[in-house]
């Protein structure tokens, strides 16, 4: 099978869930979590996540921008930015509401399967994609940072994947969206030391491209990142973006629903359960 084919493809179970209207979001007509608008002087669009505080990703949050993707592919745009509407933070990872308290296994199934194929969509996309990491970007913020293509960032942020002091173990496609940016060993020194970043250390280690003082400075580096393509015909970059990366995609869509049992099954053990709870309580604390 073909890899065009592969990304529209899914097991039937997968398909199910992802097409159900299950989980609707019942105020998605009154607040857009995701925001698209496109620059007038260079044609590039630019997605902004707009889930106030923190951009924490909700399973609405992941269906939302699933269908931006879809609408910047049938429109064939020149590029994509991704950034944050919110202040201070690109995103804050997964939203721990969605983990904890002990959530509805129905619900928790359909929000890893929406994590999954915001994923597919953006790692695989064909347009070339920036990620403008104009704040925080911790754990799941992260994922979607190294998805991209390219990374810019402001400076005195953080970022990075800081899973296993909460006890959470990132699954294979996240090690290996990680690994494609950074070499194996410092992937591995950033993975089992769930050590935050700031925004010189992730330059120095490559795990970002560029920084930047402000948003002016951030368009005008993504415009160059995407003019080095403008002499490249449109299908043969895509195709041989997605000859790179076809691997850890076809692996994934081929594993998925195992993929959320297996996750599944870790969020609900009583221990898994204990230190995200004991983790969000601090994060609550702090303020206090
Ligand atoms: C998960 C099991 C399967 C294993 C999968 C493993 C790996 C897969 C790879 C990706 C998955 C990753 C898992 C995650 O993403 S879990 C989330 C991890 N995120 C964090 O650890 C970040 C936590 N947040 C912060 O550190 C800070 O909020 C901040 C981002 C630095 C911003 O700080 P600040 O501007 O000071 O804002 P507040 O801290 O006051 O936050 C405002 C408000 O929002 C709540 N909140 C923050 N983050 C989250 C979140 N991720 N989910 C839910 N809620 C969040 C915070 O508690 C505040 O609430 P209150 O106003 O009510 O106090």
């Amino acid at each position: 099978m073909n890899f065009s084919r592969l990304l529209k493809t899914t097991s039937a179970l997968t398909s199910r869930w992802l097409c159900s209207g299950r989980f609707q979001s019942t105020s998605a007509a009154a607040q857009k979590l995701v925001d698209v608008s496109v620059d007038s002087k260079t044609g590039v669009s630019i997605v902004s996540l707009n889930r106030k505080p923190v951009n924490s990703l909700s399973l609405e949050l992941f269906k939302e921008f699933c269908g931006v993707m879809d609408d910047l592919e049938s429109e064939k745009v020149r590029g994509m930015i991704l950034k944050s509407s919110c202040d201070n933070v690109f995103s804050s990872g997964l939203d721990i509401t969605e983990l904890y308290p002990h959530p509805d296994e129905d619900r928790f199934h359909a929000f890893w399967l929406w994590f999954q194929e915001t994923w597919i969509k953006l790692y695989g996309s064909s347009f070339p994609t920036v990620a403008f990491i104009n704040g925080h970007a911790p754990a799941g913020g992260c994922v979607l940072a190294i998805s991209c293509e390219y990374r810019i960032m402001l400076p005195y942020y953080k970022i990075g994947l800081n899973e296993a002091p909460v006890g959470i173990v990132a699954p294979d496609w996240v090690v290996n969206s990680l690994k494609s940016v950074l070499a194996s060993r410092k992937a591995e020194q950033l993975l089992t030391s769930g050590r935050l970043l700031d925004t010189q250390e992730a330059f120095d280690i490559g795990l970002i491209d560029k920084i930047v003082n402000n948003e002016e400075e951030a368009l005008a580096r993504s415009e160059e990142f995407f003019s080095t393509f403008d002499n490249v015909p449109k299908l043969a970059r895509a195709l041989t973006k997605q000859q790179v990366r076809k691997n850890e995609i076809s692996k994934l869509i081929k594993n998925r629903s195992n993929d959320a049992k297996l996750f599944l099954n870790h969020i609900l053990r009583p221990e898994t359960q204990k230190i995200i709870g004991s983790y969000f309580k601090s994060l609550k604390d702090r303020k206090k």
